[in-house]
C-alpha cells in the first residue's frame, strides 16, 4: 500500500472512532485492527506492528477514562504517538554550520538515487544561504560525471569533476581542496555505487573518506525495496561511519512506511526523503511532521521552515508598504518570485493543514508554474514607474498592449494578473493603515516566529493533537477562513483576506489569492 493510501486508511479508522456512539474495548480493538492491517499491507515489520498495538493498549486505560469525548481523545493521541514512535529513531542527524567548511560524502548502491539526491541537498542548503559545491568522485559509471554536471548547472551550483582522471580518491581530494580554498560552506562529494554490497565498493568508500575526512556520510537508499531496507542499512552502517540516511523514491509506488520504519529500527536518523525526480523533491524528515502530513494534518514545522527560507523580512520595502496599506505591482512581483524560488507549488500547499492529497488532485503545479513564469515576463516588460504604481495606469489600453507585445503574454492573461493585483491591493488597503491588522503585524514578530518554529509548534500541535484535533482547530479558527487568516499571518500578509469566508471556498480563495490566481484551484473569476 503506498503512503497516501496508508494515511487515508488510518485516518478513516480514526474518523470512524470519532463517529462511534459507544467507545469501549470493542471499538478500540476494531480501530487497532484496521490500523495494524494497513501498516502490514505497507510492509511495516510484523513485530513492530505488534509492539505498536500493545503500546497503544497500554496507554489507554478505559476504566480510568470518564467521558466518551475524553476516551476518544486519549485513544487518538495514543495512536498518533505510537505511529510517531514507529518511525522515530530518537537520534538527531548532524547539521552543517554556515561559515565552517563542511564536507558531506554520499554513499549508496547504484541507482539508489545518490547523484540526484546530492543535487537536491545542494539546492536545499543553497536555499538556506550556504555556498555549496558539488564534487563528482564517481568514476565507475560512465554517465555519472555528465549527470551531476547537468544537474549542478541546472541548479546553479558550482561543480568539480575531471573526465581524464580515473582515480576517484584523487578527484575527491582536488575537488574538496578547490572548494575549501574558495571558502565554500558545504562541499558535497558524490561517490560511485555498485550493483550490490561488495568489498570493492566499501574499500573505495573508505579510501575517499580517509582522504577527505567528511564531517558526515549520508547513505542513500531506494525506498521501493521495502523490508530489505533494514538489512541494507545495517550492512552499510557496519562498514562505513554513516551519519544519516536519505530514503529516495518515496513518491509513486513506494511502500514507504516499510522502508522508514525498518531503517528507523536500526537507530539511524533518516534525514530526508526523496519524493520525485525534480531538484526540489526532497523533504526533511522528522517523525511528528511526517505522521501529521501522512494523516492529512499538514506539516506546520515544514511550512514554517519554508516561510523562514523565503526571508520575507529582507523585503523591507514591501513590509513597509503593506503596513501603510499600499501594494504595488513590484510588491506582487517580488512575492511571486519568492514563491517560485521555493520550489513546486504543490509542495508548499501539501504542508498546509487540511490539504489532503485528494484535495490537491485538481491542482496542476506545472500549469501554475508556467503561468507564474509568464507573469514574470509581464513584470519584466513594465517600466519602473509602472512597477511602483498601483496598476491603475493600465486602464490606458496602449500601455497594456505594449506590455503584451513585450512579454509575449496574451492580453487577457495580463488583465487577469492586474485584476488579481487589484484584489490584493483592496485587501491590503483595508487591512493596512494605522488601525489595520497589517500594521499590528510586526515584521520582527514574524521573523521571531519563523526563526523559532518551536514558539508556535507546541500550541499548534496541541490543538492538532488527536486525530479529530484538526477539525476542531478549524472550527475554533472559524472555518477555513480562519486557516486563511493563520496562513496570512504566517506568510506576512501575502494575500488572503476576507477571513471567515468559511468552508472550502475560503481555502480555495486563499490559494488563489496567494498564488496570484494561477488557475487550477480557481473559481473561474477570469
Ligand atoms: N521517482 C523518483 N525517482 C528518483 C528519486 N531519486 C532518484 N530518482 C531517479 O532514480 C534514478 C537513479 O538515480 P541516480 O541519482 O542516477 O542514482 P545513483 O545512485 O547516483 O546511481 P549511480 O550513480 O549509478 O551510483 C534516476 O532516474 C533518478 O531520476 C526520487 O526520490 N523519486
Amino acid at each position: 500500500m503506498v503512503l497516501n493510501e496508508l494515511g487515508a486508511r488510518i485516518n478513516g479508522a480514526l474518523q470512524a472512532l470519532s463517529k462511534a456512539s459507544v467507545i469501549d474495548e470493542k471499538a478500540v480493538d476494531a480501530l487497532l485492527r484496521e490500523v495494524c492491517s494497513a501498516l502490514l499491507e505497507s510492509d511495516v515489520n510484523v513485530m513492530l506492528v505488534q509492539k505498536m498495538r500493545q503500546n497503544v493498549k497500554k496507554r489507554v486505560n478505559m476504566d480510568e477514562l470518564a467521558s466518551s469525548a475524553n476516551k476518544r481523545k486519549v485513544i487518538q493521541n495514543a495512536v498518533f504517538e505510537e505511529l510517531c514512535g514507529l518511525v522515530d529513531p530518537g537520534v538527531q542527524p548532524w547539521k552543517p554550520q554556515k561559515g565552517k567548511q563542511n564536507v558531506i560524502m554520499f554513499v549508496g548502491l547504484q541507482g539508489s538515487g545518490k547523484t540526484t539526491s546530492c543535487t537536491k541537498l545542494a539546492v536545499y542548503y543553497k536555499r538556506k544561504g550556504m555556498k555549496v559545491g558539488l564534487v563528482c568522485a564517481d568514476t565507475f559509471r560512465a554517465g555519472a560525471f555528465d549527470q551531476l554536471k547537468q544537474n549542478a548547472s541546472r541548479a546553479h551550483v558550482p561543480f568539480y569533476g575531471d573526465y581524464s582522471e580515473t582515480d576517484p580518491v584523487q578527484i575527491a581530494i582536488e575537488g574538496v581542496a578547490q572548494f575549501k580554498k574558495s571558502k565554500f560552506d558545504l562541499i558535497i562529494v558524490d561517490t560511485s555505487g555498485r550493483h550490490k554490497q561488495e568489498a570493492e565498493l566499501f574499500a573505495e568508500m573508505e579510501q575517499i573518506a580517509a582522504a577527505v575526512k567528511p564531517n558526515n556520510t549520508i547513505f542513500v537508499m531506494d525506498g521501493t525495496i521495502g523490508q530489505a531496507a533494514d538489512s541494507q542499512a545495517r550492512a552499510f552502517k557496519e562498514s562505513v561511519d554513516i551519519g544519516s540516511i536519505i530514503i529516495t523514491k518515496m513518491d509513486g509506488h513506494a511502500k514507504g512506511g516499510g522502508a522508514i520504519s525498518a531503517v528507523a529500527a536500526t537507530g539511524s536518523p533518516i534525514e530526508f526523503i526523496g519524493t520525485g525526480e525534480h531538484m526540489h523533491d526532497l523533504d526533511k524528515f522528522s517523525a511528528r511532521p511526517f505522521i501529521s502530513k501522512l494523516l492529512g494534518m499538514g506539516d506546520i514545522s515544514g511550512l514554517v521552515e519554508t516561510v523562514q527560507d523565503m526571508h520575507m523580512e529582507k523585503n523591507e520595502d514591501m513590509m513597509k508598504n503593506l503596513a501603510k496599506g499600499v501594494f504595488t505591482l513590484k510588491d506582487m512581483r517580488d512575492q511571486l518570485q519568492t514563491i517560485m524560488n521555493m520550489g513546486p507549488l504543490n509542495k508548499i500547499m501539501g504542508m498546509m493543514p487540511g490539504m489532503s492529497p485528494d484535495m490537491m488532485k485538481g491542482f496542476d503545479a506545472d500549469e501554475s508554474t508556467r503561468r507564474l513564469r509568464s507573469y514574470m515576463c509581464v513584470f519584466d516588460s513594465m517600466t519602473e514607474l509602472e512597477l511602483n504604481s498601483d496598476g491603475k495606469m493600465f486602464e490606458e489600453e496602449s500601455r497594456l498592449r505594449r506590455v503584451a507585445r513585450g512579454s509575449g503574454v496574451r492580453l487577457v492573461e495580463i488583465q487577469a494578473l492586474l485584476y488579481q493585483h487589484k484584489q490584493f491591493g483592496q485587501i491590503v488597503k483595508k487591512m493596512g493603515g494605522p488601525k489595520g491588522m497589517l500594521s499590528k503585524m510586526n515584521p520582527n514578530a514574524m521573523q521571531q516566529m519563523a526563526k523559532n518554529p518551536g514558539a508556535i509548534n507546541p500550541n499548534m500541535l496541541k490543538q492538532m493533537g488527536g486525530m479529530g484535533g484538526m477539525q476542531k482547530m478549524i472550527q475554533q479558527m472559524g472555518g477555513m477562513g480562519g486557516v486563511q487568516n493563520m496562513m496570512q499571518q504566517m506568510m506576512g500578509g501575502m494575500g488572503g483576506g476576507g477571513g471567515g469566508a468559511g468552508g472550502m471556498g475560503g481555502l480555495q480563495d486563499m490559494m488563489q489569492q496567494m498564488m496570484g490566481g494561477m488557475g487550477g484551484m480557481g473559481r473561474g473569476r477570469r
